[in-house]
């Protein structure tokens, strides 16, 4: 569902939320709804063929000026012949990787974001404190200032991670640093939303949301290893666009923040999609009043 009445028809939202409910149904119980992803597939691949074609056709008459700078003509001019299995005008590559750019950037940030908007309503002490904070650090070009807001958005994403679990197989016989022996290909479903609420892990108060938690005593932000908060995932699969991502709620949520007020309409069913991203199955209701 989109906010504005003006964008046309929302087949790419739709068919990038039938795929995240398909993946989820094979991650976790081995059973494909095959016929979500064939049509989510068909979708994508005429709203890419259209996007790529034309970007093509534009950039044969743009002729021998500067190339625009965005994902898909990026993509489009990387040097085939470097890498072994690329084709030149091998459009399914270009679609694959835009395609998966978008799917990553795209419910993640929205999922934190609504989770952190609903958290917000229900503490409205720390609402208080993120408008003070903006109130009294806000410097366009330096969003690190900002240390509470960045604090929230990572406290509420360790309660309601949009990524909330991760799938692991090893690719041969291994022994796990707990004595677990793992066989080659099982599968080891690691929950992230359950991780951020442990009291072994986060302490006694593992289930409340206190932004606090993420300061530190020089009135910093405090750093966690990624292997405790597994939000962005760890190692060498790392988010690619874990800054990019925290840049971009930290602005949208300010921008709102410091605009608008917002109440949650109350009474409202408050229950997650079985998804790969923890999104809410009926999105979020607010009445939105502008500040002036
Ligand atoms: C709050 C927002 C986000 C969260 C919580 C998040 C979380 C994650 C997680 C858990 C993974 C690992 C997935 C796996 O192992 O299967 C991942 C991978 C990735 N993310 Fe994000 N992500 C976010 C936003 C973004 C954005 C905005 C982008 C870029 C536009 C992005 C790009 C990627 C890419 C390219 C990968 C794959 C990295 C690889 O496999 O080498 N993410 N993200």
């Amino acid at each position: 569902m989109s906010l504005s009445t003006e964008i046309p028809g929302y087949e790419f939202g739709e068919a990038a939320d039938f795929s995240e409910e398909a993946i989820f149904y094979r991650h976790l119980i081995g059973v494909g709804i095959e016929r979500k992803i064939r049509s989510a597939s068909e979708i994508f691949n005429i709203l890419f063929g259209k996007i790529i074609s034309s970007r093509r056709k534009e950039e044969i008459s743009r002729g021998k000026k500067e190339p625009r700078i965005d994902a898909v003509t990026y993509y489009m001019n990387v040097d085939t012949t470097k890498y072994k299995l690329l084709k030149p005008g091998n459009d399914t590559f270009i679609r694959d990787v835009v395609l998966s750019l978008l799917l990553a950037g795209r419910d993640t940030t929205s999922s934190a974001l609504t989770w952190f908007f609903w958290l917000l309503s229900k503490h409205p002490q720390v609402m208080t404190k993120i408008r003070q904070e903006i109130n009294t650090n806000f410097d366009p070009t330096d969003l690190e200032k900002l240390v509470y807001l960045h604090a929230a958005l990572l406290e509420s994403m360790r309660l309601y991670p949009p990524v909330p679990f991760n799938h692991k197989s090893p690719s041969k016989s291994d022994v796990l640093p707990s004595g677990h022996r793992v066989e080659v290909e099982s599968k080891i479903v690691i929950c992230i939303y359950a991780l951020g609420r442990m009291r072994s892990v986060w302490g006694e108060d593992a289930s409340e949301f206190k932004p606090e938690r993420w300061i530190s005593e020089n009135g910093g932000l405090k750093r966690e290893p990624s292997s405790k908060y597994l939000v962005f995932n760890a190692g060498p699969r790392t988010c690619l666009g874990k800054h990019l991502a925290l840049l971009q709620m930290k602005m949208v949520a300010m921008e709102i923040i410091q605009k608008y007020d917002f109440k949650v309409v109350e009474g409202q069913k408050i229950e997650p999609v079985p998804s790969i991203i923890l999104r809410k199955k009926h999105g979020l209701k607010v009445t939105v009043t502008k500040n002036i």
